[in-house]
């Protein structure tokens, strides 16, 4: 099959990559490099998804290093664009370039308390940009597209765990309403155009290559060097941590199952069920380590949730979602990898 991911050199779009392409498909990479964080990191994550593992030759001239990465990369069954979503010819182009069947949809701003700093980019990118890919499908006769939506849409709601049928129409950051506003407007292309749609509500996602602005990365790399972490609140808050194999079953099944029936909209949860707290989490990385934490503890931030914790019984039961990897384990994984390097 022919997917075409967006955001396909971050966090989660490379590890799918890597796995659409083990198991013998084609994909079209769309994605900007944003500089959210180093595009040299999101040039490493390229190149492990098409199994390269040479060294890379940075010049730090972005644009020149990834047209270098773009010539290296190509291949019969891989095709990398250096592009943004919010600029629909460049996007049109691309699309008719190729034959599609499916569009996994992850590219987008995806930092929550950085959102209330620049709502108005948000909204430019995860809205707008959204919707010139959903324009280009309504166009092209594209039908089925699975999108990137979070739990953060379920704001500070107080009945837990979270199930997919719960109101989220009180979300407390521009991140979290540009989600909601991706699912809403997403039913509106599958109940006008027949575009086969899942949303996938991802619980705080870690694992290797995870992006080095979330905590846990950026804690592991902060008690490694000796250094200071910045520690939100009182360490009561609360996530359902979710290892990044787990999420990869989630969107492989997800394909499965959207590629396999008709009239689809289904928004999913996708998390372990499980709830740790920030004092868990980090005693957790420094025994990893074996280090202890050097604390600045600061207050909660604006934007911030106090707990999440995914139901998942409907992903178990429409998709046949097997989350395997307990956070223990996760973080045993994670640090690991993080000391190989
Ligand atoms: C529920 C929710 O909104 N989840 C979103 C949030 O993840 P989420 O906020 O869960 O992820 P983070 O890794 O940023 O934070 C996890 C925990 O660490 C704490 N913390 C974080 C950073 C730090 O320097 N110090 C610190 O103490 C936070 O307060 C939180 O309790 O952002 C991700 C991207 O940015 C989104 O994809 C998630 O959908």
């Amino acid at each position: 099959m022919n997917y075409l991911v967006t955001g396909g050199s971050g966090f989660i779009g490379s590890h799918l990559i890597e796995q659409l392409l083990q198991n013998g498909h084609s994909v079209i990479n769309i994605d900007n490099f944003d500089d959210f964080y180093s595009y040299h990191i999101k040039i490493k994550n390229t190149l492990e998804s098409i199994q390269n593992f040479s060294e890379f030759d940075f010049t730090n001239k972005k644009d020149d290093d990834i047209k270098k990465l773009i010539s290296l990369s190509q291949s019969d069954h891989y095709k990398l664009y250096y592009q943004d979503i919010r600029d629909k010819k460049g996007l049109e182009n691309i699309f008719k370039n190729h034959t599609i069947d499916l569009v996994i949809h992850l590219a987008a701003l995806a930092g929550v308390r950085p959102s209330i700093e620049s709502p108005l980019e948000y909204e430019e990118v995860n809205i707008r940009g959204t919707m010139n890919l959903w324009e280009i499908c309504k166009d092209l006769g594209i039908k089925k597209f699975i999108c990137a939506s979070s739990s953060s849409v379920y704001g500070n709601n107080k009945k837990i765990p979270f199930t997919e049928t719960d109101n989220v129409d009180t979300p407390i950051s521009p991140y979290a309403a540009t989600k909601k506003c991706g699912e809403v407007l997403g039913h509106v292309y599958h109940d006008l155009y027949r575009i086969d749609m899942i949303q996938l509500r991802f619980f705080t996602v870690y694992g290797p290559r995870q992006r080095p602005d979330l905590a846990i990365h950026k804690f592991t790399k902060l008690i490694s060097e000796d250094k200071e972490i910045p520690f939100y609140g009182d360490g009561t808050t609360a996530r359902d941590y979710t290892y990044i194999d787990d999420i990869i079953d989630g969107i492989t099944k997800s394909i499965h199952y959207i590629e396999n029936n008709h009239n689809v909209y289904e928004i999913i949860n996708l998390g372990e069920n499980q709830v740790i707290n920030l004092n868990e989490m980090l005693s957790t990385i420094e025994h990893n380590l074996g280090k202890i934490a050097l604390k600045k503890n600061l207050p909660m931030q604006p934007g911030d949730v106090q707990k999440t914790n995914a139901d998942i019984t409907k992903a178990k039961a429409l998709i046949g979602y097997k989350p395997a990897i307990n956070f223990q384990n996760g973080i045993k994984k994670f640090v690991e990898w993080f000391l190989r390097k």
